[in-house]
C-alpha cells in the first residue's frame, strides 16, 4: 500500500530556552499501523507528540499530520484526530465520565457510543460499584447525598482512581472515532486486566484502519502491539524498525546466569572468546552476550566448574526488545 504517511516529521526541533528537548527528529508514521515511541524519562517523547497535536509550535523543522500542519490547521485537524493527554490532564474535575463523554460525543459527527465503549474499558463498573454505594451510603448517613444521583450516575473524576482516569482519557480519546489517535502512556498505572483490554482495543482499531502513535514506558506493550518502535533519546531517534527488525538486527544471544554477587567477570570473559562480552546485569545475575554455540556454552560451564560456581537457572535465549533498548540508551549516554 502506498497511502501518504499518516504522520510526517522532519527535522524537528524544539527548544525550550536554551533546553533542546527535540534536536532534529525525523520519523515518519504509516497509516493504518501502530508505531510505539520508546524513550527515557525527558528523552522529548511528549514534547513531539505535543507538536504533532499543534498544542506546541515547533522551533525548527516540518511537521504534517493527516496531511495538515498541526500548528496552522488544529482546527481541521481536531475533528479528525484523538487525543490521550497523562492523567486526563484538562478534564472537568466535577464532571462524572458518563457525562463527559456524552458532551465529547455531541462535537463529533459520528461518535462512538457512550455506553457501550465506557463498557469496553470497565468504566461502567465505576457507575454503580459497590465502592459507589458505600460512599454515596456514607454520604446519606453524613445528610449530604447530592439529590440521591450519585448512585446512577457514578463518581465525578476527582474521586477516580489514577487508572480509572486513565481509562477515560483512553475513551475520550476514542469517542469521535479519530481516524488517527495519540496517546501518552496509555497503559501507566493500569491494572493487568485492564492493559489487557486497552491492548485489544488497540488492536481492533488498527484493524479499523485507524493509526495509533503511543509513548510507553513497557518495552513488552511496544514489542506486543508495534508494528512500528521508534527508540528516541535525547531528542532524536536512536534506531526504530518493527520489533523483529530491533532485536534480529543484531546477531547475538544471550546466556544469563545466576551465581554469587561480584564474579570475576573479567576472569570469565579472558576465558571465552574475543566477540563475547560478560556483565553483571544485578547483584549476582550475570549475562554472557555472543553468537551461542555448544562449545562456547562448555567454556562457560568449566569456568564456572573451575571456580567452585553452579551457576543457577541458566538460560540460552535470544536478545529482547528490552535488551536493544537498554543497550541503545547505554550507548547514546555513553558517547555524550
Ligand atoms: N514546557 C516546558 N518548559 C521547559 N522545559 C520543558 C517543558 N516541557 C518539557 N520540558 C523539558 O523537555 C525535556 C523533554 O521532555 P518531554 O516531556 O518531552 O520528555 P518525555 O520523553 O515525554 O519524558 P517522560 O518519559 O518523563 O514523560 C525534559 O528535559 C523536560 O524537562
Amino acid at each position: 500500500m502506498s497511502a501518504a504517511p499518516a504522520v510526517e516529521i522532519s527535522s524537528l526541533v524544539k527548544r525550550y530556552g536554551s533546553l533542546t528537548a527535540v534536536d532534529g527528529l525525523s520519523l515518519e508514521v504509516a497509516a493504518g499501523t501502530i508505531t510505539a515511541v520508546l524513550g527515557p524519562n525527558g528523552a522529548g517523547k511528549t514534547t513531539t507528540i505535543e507538536i504533532c497535536e499543534g498544542f506546541r509550535r515547533p522551533s525548527a523543522g516540518a511537521v504534517r499530520v493527516l496531511g495538515l500542519d498541526p500548528w496552522h490547521d488544529g482546527a481541521r485537524l481536531r475533528p479528525r484526530v484523538g487525543v490521550m493527554l497523562q492523567e486526563g490532564a484538562g478534564f472537568y474535575p466535577g464532571a462524572r465520565p458518563v457525562e463527559m463523554l456524552t458532551h465529547l460525543a455531541r462535537l463529533h459527527a459520528a461518535p462512538l457510543d457512550v455506553e457501550m465503549l465506557m463498557a469496553r474499558l470497565g468504566l461502567d463498573r465505576n457507575r454503580a460499584s459497590s465502592d459507589d454505594r458505600e460512599r454515596g451510603d456514607r454520604r446519606e448517613r453524613g445528610g449530604h447525598l447530592e439529590h440521591g444521583g450519585h448512585r446512577e450516575r457514578g463518581a465525578p473524576l476527582r474521586r477516580l482512581s489514577g487508572g480509572e482516569l486513565q481509562r477515560v482519557a483512553l475513551a475520550a480519546a476514542l469517542i469521535g472515532r479519530p481516524e488517527l489517535v495519540f496517546l501518552d502512556e496509555p497503559t501507566a498505572g493500569l491494572d493487568p486486566q485492564g492493559r489487557r483490554s486497552t491492548w485489544e482495543l488497540l488492536d481492533e482499531l488498527r484493524s479499523a484502519g485507524v493509526t495509533v502513535v503511543l509513548t510507553t514506558h513497557l518495552i513488552d506493550e511496544a514489542e506486543r502491539l508495534a508494528d512500528h518502535v521508534v527508540v528516541i533519546d535525547a531528542g532524536r531517534v536512536l534506531a526504530e524498525g518493527t520489533p523483529q527488525e530491533l532485536t534480529g538486527g543484531v546477531p547475538d544471544d544471550v546466556i544469563r546466569f545466576g551465581g554469587p554477587p561480584r564474579l570475576d567477570v573479567a576472569s570469565l570473559r579472558a576465558a571465552l572468546p574475543d566477540h563475547a562480552s560478560v556483565r553483571e546485569v544485578t547483584p549476582g545475575s550475570y549475562e554472557v552476550t555472543a553468537p551461542v554455540d555448544p562449545r562456547l556454552l562448555a567454556t562457560l560451564t568449566s569456568w564456572c566448574a573451575a571456580n567452585d560456581i553452579l551457576a543457577e537457572g541458566l538460560q540460552v535465549g535470544h536478545r529482547t526488545l528490552e535488551d536493544v533498548y537498554l543497550e541503545l540508551i547505554g550507548a547514546g549516554r555513553g558517547g555524550r
